[in-house]
């Protein structure tokens, strides 16, 4: 059986609203919205992936706040779990340094306007239901 990748994803909180990023790249991914993050690396804690990820793809210093229940299949043999987070203080605001072209931060009345990634769908719902939004 081929061994699962963790993905972590965070669901970056501020005043309410959540975090969206575009996808530059790959091709097959480029233009559709995600949940920034990326792959746990071997031996490592999930929450440092985040804040890791965060900082190279974001330029922001991120605090993980708590993993949201759940497990989301992607592209075989990658999961993603999220984990909500803010930014510490201090930190400079997010700009999209690697792998994204454009960020969005959504109120929970307007989550459903960035086309997310299929596979992101049902972790976005499942947010979505946290911050009292909208159903899809
Ligand atoms: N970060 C992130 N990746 C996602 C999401 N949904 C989804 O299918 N993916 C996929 C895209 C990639 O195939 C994989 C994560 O790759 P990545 O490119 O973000 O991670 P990474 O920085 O660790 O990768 P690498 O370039 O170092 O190999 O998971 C999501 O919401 N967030």
């Amino acid at each position: 059986m081929t061994e699962r990748i963790v993905v972590v994803g965070a669901a970056l909180l501020d005043a309410g609203r959540l975090l969206a990023a575009r996808r530059s790249a790959p091709p097959e991914l480029a233009g559709r919205w995600e949940l920034p993050g990326g792959k746990v690396e071997t031996g490592e804690r999930p929450e440092d992936a985040l804040v890791r990820e965060l900082r190279e793809e974001l330029g922001i210093d991120a605090e993980p706040v708590e993993r949201v229940p759940g497990e989301w299949p992607l592209r075989s043999p990658y999961v993603l779990h999220v984990w909500t987070a803010r930014l510490r203080p201090g930190s400079a605001a997010p700009r999209p340094l690697q792998d994204h072209d454009d960020l969005r931060w959504l109120t929970p009345d307007r989550l459903w306007e960035v086309p997310w990634l299929d596979q992101d769908v049902p972790a976005v719902r499942e947010l979505a239901a946290r911050l009292g939004a909208g159903a899809r």
